[in-house]
């Protein structure tokens, strides 16, 4: 396993701090993604894509700049897809997640389907899913980015903190380290 492009970090340890949080600025992913990538935890600012059966957005994301500079620096951003959990399509597959690795993403975050297994784990990209789908998508130019999205229940919104490891997934309105 490959080293993090990050500080070390525990979902656990964010969820014992942060578990009695009521402000809603806390949430905690429903346990329901699978790991797909190569970097097995990954953090970050999100960018969101609101698609169905369509990775028009998604491959136009991955294709773009995946890092953002702040005040404090340049962070690499997490892409979360509302696919609107279709099992149906895959809207990721080895050329976009190879295209992530070299534009800087730390990781994908998709309600939705994936395929090419083997290819997406060489990559050097956190990538969480539903379950693999060998069908593509249709590339129809529909979608949305930017705004906020429902993941498996849960409001993400773009420029929340995302982590992801080995524990879970979590999302925060600010940075949690
Ligand atoms: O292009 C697509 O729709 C998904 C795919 O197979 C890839 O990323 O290699």
């Amino acid at each position: 396993m490959s080293t993090p492009a990050h500080a070390p970090f525990s979902t656990c340890d964010f969820c014992d701090v942060h578990k009695n949080d009521q402000s809603g600025d806390f949430r905690v992913l429903p346990p329901v993604f699978k790991d797909f990538g190569g970097l097995k935890s990954f953090m970050g600012p999100v960018y969101t894509v609101q698609c169905f059966e369509d990775n028009t957005f998604v491959k136009q994301a991955v294709d773009s700049q995946g890092w953002i500079d702040t005040p404090t620096g340049r962070v690499a951003q997490v892409l979360v897809v509302d696919g609107g959990a279709s099992l149906r399509r895959a809207l990721l597959g080895g050329n976009l997640a190879a295209a992530a690795a070299r534009n800087g993403w730390a990781g994908v975050l998709i309600d939705g389907c994936v395929r090419d297994l083997a290819e997406l784990e060489q990559q050097q990209v956190g990538i969480r899913a539903l379950a693999p789908m060998p069908l593509p998508t249709e590339k129809r130019q529909q979608g949305l980015v930017q705004l906020p999205v429902r993941i498996q229940g849960v409001w993400v919104r773009p420029g929340e903190w995302l982590y992801a490891d080995c524990d879970g997934v979590v999302v925060s309105s600010k940075p949690l380290m």
